[in-house]
């Protein structure tokens, strides 16, 4: 007869196989196919939580999936800026770059976040290569402003991805590898010739370019919050799913940090992602419940088809 603890490590062990059992038809489906997971700077919380971000990435590629880290660094960027005493400033969700901000930007995302992002996948083995979207033509980006109260708004040096040249991430997909991209890019004029700048572009917005070009199934977008919330911050109106059309329809009521994120969630699922996600990275492995889970975590956004 069994005691009353053994019954208890018994049917822990049937949930955990319960676990890896749901995870197969996901595994199966997703075997060989691009996911471009976006990590954001406030969902880097802690040396744990990135080790955890570094585990499920290299997961990803164990089951054969095909992951492509595009990371952010807001927080980063900020702290730097205000070590040398320049104000951050963000209108409608993106940060106003003068040119002494843009070095600080490059310095960050491509010199440090991506570096550290690059070595924590690297203590699993030699699969992480960091890249910037200067190289080898990877982006190309036209300077853009924002519309506040009907009047244009001058954001500096900050850029929209015009162009993709995803050449560089297929070969190192291709060699075994693992793309993190930092999202800087070059800047293209009216004429599509390059100027002598780059420019900063949002991560989330970056992310869903690179979805689009490398036909990813999904894109995976974790950040500090649960998901969308339809009537933030009451945190019991979290959306579970919602489709293509519902989320164009709230975007206009969207505020800060969310606009972007939302708005590539959007881009990728209208450019052929079968399903775009943002999920809290402030819990461990939350990636891996949104992949290989039925009923996922966060919030989906769907195409109609699908809904
Ligand atoms: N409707 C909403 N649902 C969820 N979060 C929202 C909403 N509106 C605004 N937010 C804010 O957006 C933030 C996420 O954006 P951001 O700070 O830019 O994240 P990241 O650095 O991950 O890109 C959340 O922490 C939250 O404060
Ligand atoms: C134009 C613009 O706002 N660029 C962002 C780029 C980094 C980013 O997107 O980082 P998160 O994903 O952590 O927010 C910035 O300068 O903060």
């Amino acid at each position: 007869m069994s005691t009353t603890a053994e019954v208890r490590e018994q049917l822990a062990a049937q949930d955990k196989a319960a676990t890896l059992i749901e995870a197969l038809p996901w595994i199966q489906r997703f075997a060989g196919s691009i996911m471009v997971i976006k990590y954001g700077g406030n969902a880097m919380v802690n040396d744990d939580l990135r080790r955890a971000f570094a585990e499920d990435i290299v997961f990803l590629h164990h089951v054969g999936v095909r992951p492509v880290v595009v990371h952010g660094g807001g927080p980063q960027i900020n702290s730097l800026l205000e070590r040398l005493g320049i104000k951050s400033e963000f209108k409608g969700g993106l940060r106003v770059t003068t040119p002494e901000a843009m070095d600080a930007v490059r310095m960050v995302l491509t010199g440090q976040v991506g570096r550290e992002l690059v070595g924590m996948i690297n203590a699993h083995g030699p699969y992480a290569v960091g890249l910037s979207g200067e190289d080898a033509g990877l982006l190309q980006a036209t300077r853009i402003g924002t519309v506040i109260d009907g009047q244009e708004v001058d954001l500096g040096q900050v850029g929209e991805v015009t162009g993709v040249n995803p050449g560089a991430i297929v070969d190192l997909l291709e060699a075994g590898r693992i793309p993190v991209i930092s999202t800087v890019a070059p800047e293209v004029d009216a004429d599509g010739g390059l100027t002598s700048a780059v420019l900063n572009v949002n991560a989330d917005t970056a992310a869903a370019a690179l979805a689009v070009a490398l036909g990813a199934s999904r894109l995976v977008v974790l950040t500090d919050v649960e998901g969308l919330y339809s009537n933030w911050p009451d945190k019991t109106s979290l959306i579970s799913a919602l489709t293509a059309g519902e989320l164009r329809d709230m975007l206009p009521s969207l505020e800060a940090g969310m606009i972007p994120k939302m708005q590539a969630c959007l881009t990728a699922v209208d450019g052929g992602v079968d399903r775009a996600a943002v999920v809290d990275g402030r819990m461990a492995h939350s990636m891996l419940l949104e992949v290989f889970t039925t009923a996922g975590i966060g919030t989906q956004v769907v195409p109609e088809e699908q809904a």
